[in-house]
This record gives structure tokens, C-alpha cells and sequence, in this order.
């Protein structure tokens, strides 16, 4: 059989990094991304690095290119790692360039991506994927990895034999449902961790910070009661757990959820990064998410419903708040 040949549409952070690897590995990899990300990497070429394993180089020469949608032509796999609010317009693009028989995985945070690409691609095989980890672009042709966990997608033998080939640990699932709304209960710290202006483990470290997740999360869980929701598992704490678990003082949740802390010195949320960047945030497709499925419940979730608020603020104007200060905001809100 053929090795399989892959394109990645939306070539940042994830995209390169998941990209990079497989090519790395001897796959054909297209990249797909912006002109001016794409010039950088034809210049400096990539560096996968990461806290847990030597860096990986990809040389300029040996990358394939592109910045426009025809770069997924006669890819047997396109792996989708667009920013939510990009997904209608990449599957758009997507529809007229696709092989016959491709197959299109979104690995990106929300719950609605792969219903997105699907409705667009009649015909195409779309799988949900998850990435557990955070990717930041350290600097200009390097994404840096900085905490651990396994890839998870929808069962595919030739996509898991790929990923695994390259080094990179994936986990097929038949339950990615259950798996995407756990992803959005650790996801609701991403608009924390963007508002306190720190890395993870600083803020995760901080129990102020960490109230405001728990807020967010018991308002997120109450939802998916209402709604029938039973999320997957994914660390050591069941999701029901996990506020308490954060609500703890400092010196015992550095004990008891050690492995949470284990994130480099330097990650940060993919929403800071897109604070910092002067970029829109994905914040109404993760607590929006939550305030949406509340309300169709008839219930109510002020503390993401006022983070969704703070974050489009940030958006347009940023701003640096204290632990204390977002919990007492959060708290407030009604
Ligand atoms: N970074 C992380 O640590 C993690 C991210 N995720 C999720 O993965 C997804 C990707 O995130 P991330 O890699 O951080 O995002 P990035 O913004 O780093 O990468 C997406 C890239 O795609 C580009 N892009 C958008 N639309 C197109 C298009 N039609 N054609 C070509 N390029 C396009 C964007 O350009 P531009 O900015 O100019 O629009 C951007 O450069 C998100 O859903 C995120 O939540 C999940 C886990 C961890
Ligand atoms: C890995 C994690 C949960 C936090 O960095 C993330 O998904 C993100 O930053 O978007």
C-alpha cells in the first residue's frame, strides 16, 4: 500500500506542529497557510521543539508550501486546524479541491467543526479530533510544545499508523462527543489564562484563577445535565471532581494535582496568543458555547456569559487582571 500524503489547512501553531512532524516522518505534507507565514517558514524553515523531546528540523527545502486551497489537491487526508471562526470559510474553500475519496480531520477545539465541514463536503469522510496539548509559536519557524497528552480522533487505521509512525501519540475514539464537550470543560480556562496576562502554570498555580475556572465549569456541568451530556473522562479526576479539586487552597491542590502544574515554565493558552497577536478569539464557541446550551435549557451560566464580555473587551482594548480581581468580577455577575 501507498504511504498516505496529507495536507494541513490552516498552517499555525497545531498545523505546523502536526504537519511537521509527519513530515519529518518522510510523508508528503503540504502546509497550507497565510502568505507571510508561509515566506517565514520558506526562509527559516520549521523547528518542532518541545519541554519532552529533542527538537526536530524540517529544512526550508524539504517543506511543501502553499496559500491557497489548491495545496490539498490529491491529499488523501487534510487535517483542518483553522481557528473556529475560519472553519466555514476553509470548508468552502476546501469543496473545490478536494480529491475524490480525501478525508478531512478537524483538529481543533469547539464542538461544531466537523458538523461544519461535513454539511460542506457531501461525499468526504470528515472525522472529529482532538488536540489535548498546548502548541505556541516560540518564535518565527518554531512551534514549541509545552504540555503533554495524547492526540484522540475518530477510528481511522492509515491516519492512526501515520501518526503514530511520526511520533506523535493518538488515541482512536468511538465516543468523540463525549471527548469534545470534556475538552470544552479544560478549554474554559483558555479566556482565564488570556485575562491574567501569565503562563498556565503561574495562573493555574493561583487559586483566585482557578476559582474562575471552577465557576465556569460548574456552570458548564449543570448545562450538560440538563442537556444529557455525559463527558468523557480524559485525566485522572472525573469532570464532576474537578471544581472542587481547583477550588482547593494552593498547597493542596499542588499536591494533589501535581500533574496539572507539570506544563512548561512558558505555555500559554492559544487565546492569549491570540489576545497578544491583536487576532479574534474563539471565545463565543467555547464559554458562548456554554451560555447557549444553558439557555436552551433554561438556565443561566453569568460567570462564562461575563467572560465572554471581558474577552471581546480584551479583544479591543487588552487588559491584565489579577486572580482576586477576575473571581470577584465573575462572582458578581448575574
Ligand atoms: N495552539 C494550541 O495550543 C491549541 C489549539 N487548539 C485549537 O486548534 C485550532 C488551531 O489553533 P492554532 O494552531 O493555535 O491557531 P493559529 O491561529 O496558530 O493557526 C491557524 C492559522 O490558519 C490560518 N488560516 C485561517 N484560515 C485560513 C485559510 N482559509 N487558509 C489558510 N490559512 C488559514 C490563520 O491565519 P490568520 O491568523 O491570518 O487568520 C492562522 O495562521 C483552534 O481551534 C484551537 O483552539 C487546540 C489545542 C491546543
Ligand atoms: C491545550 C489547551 C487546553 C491549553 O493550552 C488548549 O486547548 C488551548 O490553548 O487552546
Amino acid at each position: 500500500m501507498s504511504q498516505s500524503r496529507f495536507a494541513v489547512l490552516g498552517a499555525g501553531s497545531i498545523g505546523c506542529y502536526l504537519g511537521g512532524h509527519l513530515a519529518a516522518a518522510g510523508y508528503e505534507v503540504t502546509l497550507v497557510g497565510r502568505p507571510a507565514a508561509m515566506d517565514v517558514l520558506r526562509e527559516k524553515g520549521l523547528t518542532l521543539s518541545s519541554s519532552v523531546r529533542p527538537p526536530r528540523r524540517i529544512e526550508p527545502g524539504d517543506l511543501r508550501l502553499a496559500t491557497g486551497p489548491e495545496g490539498v489537491a490529491g491529499a488523501d487526508y487534510v487535517l483542518v486546524t483553522v481557528k473556529t471562526h475560519d472553519t466555514e470559510a476553509a470548508a468552502k474553500d476546501l469543496a473545490g479541491h478536494l480529491a475524490p475519496g480525501a478525508v478531512v480531520v478537524s483538529f481543533q477545539n469547539g464542538l461544531h467543526n466537523a458538523a461544519t465541514l461535513r454539511a460542506a463536503l457531501p461525499g468526504h469522510t470528515v472525522l472529529a479530533g482532538m488536540v489535548p496539548y498546548n502548541v505556541l509559536q516560540s518564535e518565527p519557524g518554531t512551534v514549541h510544545q509545552g504540555t503533554a497528552g495524547k492526540l484522540m480522533t475518530e477510528p481511522d487505521e492509515a491516519l492512526v499508523t501515520a501518526f503514530r509512525a511520526a511520533g506523535l501519540a493518538i488515541v482512536p475514539r468511538t465516543d468523540m462527543a463525549e471527548v469534545q464537550h470534556a475538552k470544552l470543560l479544560m478549554n474554559l480556562n483558555n479566556a482565564v489564562n488570556a485575562l491574567s496576562g501569565i503562563p498556565l502554570r503561574d495562573q493555574l498555580g493561583q487559586r483566585a484563577y482557578r476559582r474562575c475556572l471552577a465557576l465556569c465549569q460548574r456552570e458548564a456541568l449543570a448545562a450538560y445535565r440538563a442537556a444529557g451530556i455525559r463527558p468523557a473522562q480524559l485525566g485522572p479526576t472525573r469532570p464532576g471532581v474537578t471544581p472542587y479539586v481547583l477550588g482547593l487552597p494552593d498547597a493542596i491542590f499542588r499536591r494533589v494535582a501535581a500533574a496539572t502544574l507539570r506544563v512548561d515554565a512558558h505555555a500559554r493558552s492559544s487565546m492569549w496568543e491570540d489576545l497578544q497577536r491583536g487576532r479574534a478569539t474563539e471565545i463565543d464557541t467555547l464559554q458562548g458555547e456554554i451560555v447557549s446550551l444553558a439557555a436552551a435549557h433554561g438556565l443561566r451560566a453569568p460567570a462564562n456569559a461575563r467572560l465572554v464580555e471581558l474577552v471581546h473587551e480584551a479583544e479591543r482594548s487588552p487588559r491584565q487582571w489579577t486572580g482576586p480581581e477576575l473571581y470577584a468580577e465573575l462572582k458578581a455577575a448575574r
